[in-house]
């Protein structure tokens, strides 16, 4: 598969590792740091382009390979209030645009177990949910895109939970569920969902004890995207 990398930074690196070990070859680097810009590249000399960039950066890679008509893999968090653009732009073209706010199967199981533990909780209002989500300092979004979808999956299976609210920014309130957001030195991503009364406290966490898992899904979703159309997720490669 020749793959054209778009950013270059801890996450980058570390799929170019995987590609290489993959038998992938990286036909071109994009980077604040480097010269070459994606137009520089066609969809004729890229099967895939792979995106980890920063939330400031990500739309206007994203858009540049579908107006190129070069499939793409994209992780970036932080920047989903443009998604509906990106979904309009994807139709238009007949693109292939393939986005998860976290590659790790683990994560995706996680997610799976989020989903039901929150179905499970309807009956049982004397249980407040909470979330914690760690990563390390240099991180530019907050909360984390994890904990973001995290959220969502507890909105949509939890009847009493309507939206979230980062932890600190506004005052809480029982149908909102408060998401802490800490920063540590090197903390590749830990997420936290906890129930608790005045009984127990339950408590499903996931901790990534690398990056390489997360570099790891993404190649597999490149090998996976080539003759697909459309927005996909984890969900369509994984099945649940
Ligand atoms: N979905 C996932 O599984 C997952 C996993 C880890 C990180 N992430 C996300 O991926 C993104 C990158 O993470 P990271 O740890 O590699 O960050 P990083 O800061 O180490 O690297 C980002 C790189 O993007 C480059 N960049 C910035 N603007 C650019 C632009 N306009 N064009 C090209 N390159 C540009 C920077 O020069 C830097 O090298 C973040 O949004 C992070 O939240 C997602
Ligand atoms: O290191 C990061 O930044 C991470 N970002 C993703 C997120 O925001 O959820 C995935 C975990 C690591």
């Amino acid at each position: 598969m020749r793959v054209l990398l778009i950013g270059y930074g801890k996450m980058g690196k570390t799929i170019e590792e995987i590609l290489t070990e993959r038998g992938h070859k990286v036909v071109g680097i994009v980077d604040r740091s480097t010269e070459a810009k994606i137009k520089d590249f066609s969809k004729s000399e890229v099967d895939v382009a792979i995106e980890f960039t920063e939330p400031s950066a990500a739309y206007d890679n994203i858009t540049a390979c579908l107006e190129e008509g070069i499939p793409l893999v994209s992780g970036t968090t932080g920047w989903l209030d443009r998604r509906e653009n990106v979904e309009k732009l994807c139709a238009e073209k007949d693109g292939a645009f393939f986005w998860a706010s976290n590659f790790s199967l683990g994560v995706n199981i996680f997610f799976a177990l989020n989903n039901r533990l929150a179905e499970l909780m309807n009956p049982h209002a004397d249980y407040k949910v909470s979330m914690e989500e760690i990563h390390h300092t240099e991180k530019k979004d907050a909360p984390s895109g994890t904990a973001i979808t995290l959220a969502e999956g507890v909105i949509d299976n939890l009847d009493r939970i309507e939206n979230w609210s980062l932890k600190g920014e506004g005052s809480q309130v029982e149908n909102i569920l408060e998401i802490a957001a800490v920063r540590e030195p090197d903390v590749p991503g830990t997420h936290e969902v906890v129930y608790e009364s005045e009984m127990d406290k339950i408590e499903i966490k996931h901790t990534a004890h690398t990056r390489k898992s997360f570099a790891l899904g993404a190649v597999v979703a490149a090998e996976w995207l080539p003759g697909k159309k459309g927005i996909l997720s984890m969900q369509d490669m994984l099945g649940f």
